[in-house]
């Protein structure tokens, strides 16, 4: 249980870092973790990760960023990152909308991935360049609050890598989001594994092992299986945290 964990004991979380190319996406990344920022930065190839270690709300934890190439070119050498992943970041820039109504796509290919299950992923909307001047604004910020609303995202910001507004808070917001979505996984698996003794158990009938051969016909075993959900039933999903800590490195890149 997260609350129970160890004073000292510091969690590893996947971060990916999602959005067309251009938002903005390795400089938020490299504000955070190195405080630098590069006007001139080239195009990412495939994906690049560094590591960052960060305490929030009194815990430890060891954040590892996967930037991704936004262009579409690269798209078969960044999805097999995705899975795994605890936190996305789906980035726009605030002066362009055309890369706004790319987070549908961007959030369904994360999905699709990933494979994690929509409403209980943790996804975090991140605006960036909102240093740029009024006038250049293309984004209104209701507007993607309201994108948020129909998607069930409940956390938006908007950031500047170049004036290093907003960045760690972007990530401080992850990882809260990430614990919050921790907590509700949690106590779902404490209520599904309470075995309430006032109901009646159902047992399965016309099993082979049960029955000790194969006497029931098939439209029998057909009704047998259709009654008897808790056969199907598969361990409950949790929304994509990883059951393994996955190896360190301080930086490493994926490309070409
Ligand atoms: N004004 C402003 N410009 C920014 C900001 N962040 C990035 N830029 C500019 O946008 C350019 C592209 O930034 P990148 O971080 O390379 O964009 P990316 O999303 O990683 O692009 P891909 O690697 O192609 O996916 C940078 O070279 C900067 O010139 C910001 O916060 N404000």
């Amino acid at each position: 249980m997260t609350n129970m964990r160890p004073p000292n004991k510091t969690t590893l979380l996947k971060v990916v870092i999602l959005g067309d190319g251009g938002v903005g996406k390795s400089c938020l990344m490299n504000r955070f973790v190195s405080n630098r920022y590069d006007e001139n930065n080239f195009h990412t190839i495939g994906v690049e990760f560094m590591n960052k270690d960060i305490d929030v709300d009194g815990e430890k934890y060891t954040l590892q960023i996967w930037d991704t190439a936004g262009q579409e070119r690269f798209r078969a050498l960044r999805t097999p990152f995705y899975r795994g992943s605890d936190v996305c970041l789906l980035c726009y820039a605030i002066d362009d909308y055309d890369s706004f109504r790319g987070l549908k796509q961007w959030r369904q290919e994360f999905l699709h991935y990933a494979d994690v299950n929509a409403d209980k992923f943790p996804f975090i909307v991140v605006g960036n360049k909102n240093d740029m001047a009024h006038h250049c604004r293309q984004v209104p910020y209701d507007e993607v609050k309201q994108w948020c609303d129909q998607n069930n995202i409940n956390c938006q910001i908007e950031t500047s890598s170049k004036t290093a507004t907003n960045v760690t808070d972007a990530f401080v917001l992850a990882v809260r989001q990430w614990k919050h979505m921790e907590r509700i996984a949690e106590i779902e698996l404490k209520q599904n594994d309470t075995i309430d003794l006032t109901k009646t158990i159902k047992l399965a009938h016309n099993r082979f092992c049960c029955t000790g051969g194969g006497g029931g016909s098939s439209a029998a075993s057909t009704n047998a299986d259709s009654e008897d959900e808790s056969m199907n039933i598969v361990s409950p999903k949790r929304f994509g945290r990883r059951q393994q800590q996955q190896q360190k490195a301080s930086s490493t890149q994926f490309q070409l």
